[in-house]
Formats: C-alpha cells, sequence, structure tokens
C-alpha cells in the first residue's frame, strides 16, 4: 500500500528526488541546490512506496487579487508529479482532496495551480481562469522612429544592477498585484531565485535589467531580458528574451517597450507571457508587426468558498442571480443568490429558490475572475440556462473591463 503523508526533513532529499524524476529533470542535485529548495516555502505532501518517494505535492499560503482589487487567501498548489512506475492508481487524487480539504478548513477562498497540461485538473473542480499571450515583435517592420532617444515625458530609464531589483521590486511588485485582477501575491524568494542571488538549479545567466521612473522619480516599471549573439553575415539579428517586464502605469508600460524595441542590434523582441489585452501590438505604428507567438490558459481557480468568493469582487452594475453551483468534490457547491451592485454584493444561500443558471464549480471560476463569458459557455453546453436570458445578465454581472492576468509561474 502506497502511503500518503506529510514530507518530514529526513525525507526531503528523498521528495526532491521524485519531484526532479516527474519533471524528467536530472534526479540528483548539488547540496547546495538542495539547500535552496528546502527554503521553498510551504506544506509538502508526499506518497511513499515502502522507503521511496514515488509523488510529490507542495502547497502554500498565497493572496489572489480578484476583480476590483481585493486580496483573497488562496491555496497555492505546486510541484505535482507522480513517478512514472505508480501513474494513474489514484495518487494525485489522493493528494490533491487532502490538501484541498485542509485548504477549506483553514478558510482558504480559492485554490490556485498552473497546469502542466490542460486535461488534469478540471475533474477537480479547477476552471481556467486566466490566459497568456506571447508577441515576437519584427522590429524594423514595426514602423518605430529610429532616433528615439528615451522618453519625452520627464520618465527615465536606467540599466541597473541585480541587486538593485531585489530593493525595488517588491514594492513595485506589491502595488502591481494590488490593483491586478488575477495576480498573485509574491514570496521574497521570488526576487532572490530571478535575480541569481539564490540558484534552485539549472544554469544562471544574469540578464539585463532596466528601471522605469516617472518625471517625479516614482519607480514605475521593471524589466528583465536578455539578448542571443546571432548576426546573419554582417546583419545584426539579435532577439531580445523578456524574462518578465512590471509596470504600474501606462507611461511605464510605453516606455519599457519602446526601449526594448529600440536597442540597436535587435531586430526581434519576444514579449514572454503577457495578459492577453497587453498594449504592447498598439504601441507599434505596424501593430501587424506583433506576432502572437503563444496564447493559452494560465491560472486554475478553483472556489473553495462561493459565498466568499463572490462577495469579494466588485461589480460595476446592479442585479441578482440565482446560480445553482454543482461540485462534485463537496466543498462549494448548493444553490445561491447574488445580489450585486457597485456599492457591494452579498451572496446567500438560496435553496428554495428557482435557479437562473446551472453551472460546475470550475465554470464559476471562470467567470467569477472576469474573463469568459456565461454566454460562450452555454453555447458550449458548460453553462446551463433555466431563465431565458440568464447568461446574458450573468455576462452583465461578471464580466470586467480589463481582462485577468497572473504574470507568475508557481
Ligand atoms: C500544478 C502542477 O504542479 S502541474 C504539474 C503536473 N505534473 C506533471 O505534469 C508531471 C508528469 N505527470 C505526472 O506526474 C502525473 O501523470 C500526474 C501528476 C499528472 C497524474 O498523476 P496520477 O497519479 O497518474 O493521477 P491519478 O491516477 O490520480 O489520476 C486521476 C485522474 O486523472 C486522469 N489523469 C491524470 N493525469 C492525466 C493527464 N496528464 N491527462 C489526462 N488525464 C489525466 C487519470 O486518468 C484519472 O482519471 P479517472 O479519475 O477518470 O480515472
Amino acid at each position: 500500500m502506497t502511503d500518503v503523508r506529510t514530507v518530514t526533513d529526513a525525507a526531503f532529499e528523498d521528495w526532491q528526488r521524485a519531484l526532479n524524476t516527474g519533471f524528467l529533470r536530472p534526479p540528483v542535485m548539488t547540496p547546495e541546490q538542495l539547500a535552496a529548495r528546502r527554503l521553498l516555502p510551504g506544506r509538502r505532501l508526499g506518497a511513499f512506496d515502502g522507503d521511496r518517494c514515488v509523488a510529490t505535492f507542495r502547497s502554500f499560503d498565497q493572496e489572489l487579487t480578484a476583480v476590483g482589487g481585493a486580496p483573497v487567501p488562496a491555496d497555492a498548489i505546486s510541484n505535482v508529479t507522480v513517478s512514472p512506475t505508480h501513474r494513474r492508481r489514484g495518487l494525485l487524487s489522493r493528494m490533491m482532496r487532502a490538501d484541498l480539504a485542509a485548504a477549506r478548513d483553514r478558510g482558504d477562498v480559492v485554490a490556485t495551480l498552473i497546469a502542466a497540461e490542460y486535461p488534469i485538473y478540471g475533474r477537480y473542480g479547477f476552471g481556467p481562469a486566466t490566459s497568456t499571450t506571447e508577441w515576437t515583435v519584427d522590429v524594423p517592420r514595426a514602423g518605430l522612429d529610429p532616433r528615439w532617444s528615451g522618453p519625452a515625458d520627464g520618465g527615465r530609464i536606467d540599466l541597473v544592477d541585480a541587486e538593485d531589483v531585489r530593493k525595488l521590486g517588491p514594492e513595485l511588485h506589491e502595488r502591481f498585484r494590488r490593483a491586478q485582477p488575477g495576480a498573485v501575491s509574491r514570496h521574497e524568494l521570488w526576487w532572490q531565485t530571478n535575480t541569481g542571488a539564490l540558484r534552485l538549479g539549472g544554469a544562471w545567466t544574469e540578464p539585463f535589467f532596466a528601471v522605469y521612473r516617472s518625471a517625479a522619480g516614482e519607480v514605475e516599471g521593471l524589466v528583465s531580458y536578455e539578448s542571443d549573439d546571432k548576426w546573419h553575415g554582417k546583419q545584426p539579428q539579435n532577439t531580445a528574451d523578456v524574462n518578465w517586464l512590471l509596470t504600474t502605469t501606462p507611461a511605464a508600460g510605453r516606455a519599457l517597450w519602446r526601449y526594448l524595441c529600440s536597442i540597436d542590434w535587435i531586430t526581434k523582441v519576444r514579449s514572454g507571457w503577457r495578459g492577453p489585452d497587453d498594449l504592447l501590438p498598439l504601441h507599434l505604428p505596424d501593430p501587424r508587426a506583433a506576432r502572437v507567438t503563444e496564447h493559452a490558459d494560465w491560472l486554475w481557480v478553483r472556489i473553495l468558498d462561493v459565498v466568499r468568493a463572490l462577495e469579494a469582487r466588485t461589480y460595476d452594475r446592479e442585479g441578482t442571480l440565482v446560480l445553482e453551483v454543482v461540485d462534485e468534490g463537496g466543498f462549494g457547491g448548493g444553490r445561491f443568490r447574488l445580489t450585486a451592485s457597485p456599492e457591494g454584493a452579498s451572496c446567500t444561500p438560496a435553496a428554495a429558490e428557482g435557479a437562473d443558471l446551472t453551472l460546475e464549480i470550475g465554470e464559476l471560476a471562470r467567470l467569477w475572475l472576469g474573463d469568459e463569458s456565461a454566454l460562450r459557455l452555454a453555447a458550449l453546453g458548460l453553462v446551463q440556462e433555466e431563465r431565458e436570458g440568464a447568461a446574458r445578465k450573468a455576462d452583465a454581472l461578471f464580466r470586467s473591463p480589463g481582462r485577468p492576468w497572473c504574470p507568475d509561474l508557481f
């Protein structure tokens, strides 16, 4: 019998070996890499067959920004693996059930994860609630004035070192994520591992870092990017690969994208994982120079507490909706009346009322973060209209003007 249990300190190295195996990475790590990995926060579950770890699961405390900016407590799930020798015997299901039940008992409103593959997590009540887009800009086609020499709005761009990023980044990110639905809180280790101060494994290449400051001297944007060294004969053909770019104002976005597209020798800019409504293409005189090179689901959300989730977000309009929420996992199902207005919302059990819409908990997560449309889900047969016009009414309440975005991979 394979035993699922909390991972002790003594079992950590074995657990890490199983994790690397599941992710098809070299199974053995150096003592330094192991020491760094031990620092990662959270609760580690493992499945053990005899004394060998054959499955891994880690979850940690996080905040997810709801529509309107409220942070909701989330159970972030990561490092999910089952060794190929033990696949399809229900080990993931056992670990997931244990973790979600504990999260619900702790009072987390949602669970979150970034899915390695689309078909895995819907069965546990998760829905794809944000998406991500990557563009590749063909710089010579973009029509930009080649004489550009920095922002003309009084702001400035400076190259900075990793140490500066560790000082400036956390506060900038806090401002960013509190204003961006779908964004998540970051542990301070994020800044260490993404600036080379803490090496979790693999090779580290020092990137370039640039900061945008407004005319008033406020830090409003930071970017990390790398470049290859590619020439075609005597023609430079370098690509700037954006690792991450964070901004808190439109001016910072304008300045930093323009900067990246104006670096001498750079003929391509790869944007990295952006929100699907990022303005990058529209910053270019010829937006067609920015080609979508990837578009996919990103953050998956599992609502654990329907009442608190629906009350945590804001609504731009007034309306009521009775939702029949189906939750086979047994955490968040039932019939609820949502009464919403720009002043606030209340959500109450409504077992005796007729439902407007019937939907599974995973589909509710997609609507909750404001991105998906109930009309589209109804057309797909994923939302059932119990009253005519209910899907349109739900869209008027739930959909938000800016799309949710989670820039983090965790
Ligand atoms: C948040 C993250 O960490 S994402 C990373 C996820 N990890 C990986 O992708 C690493 C490689 N894959 C694996 O380690 C494993 O295959 C896992 C973790 C995805 C699945 O583990 P398993 O123990 O095999 O899953 P388990 O046996 O509990 O399966 C439960 C159900 O999900 C289905 N399932 C599991 N994995 C997949 C998949 N990749 N695609 C489609 N269905 C899947 C099973 O068929 C089963 O279906 P059923 O309930 O209808 O019988």
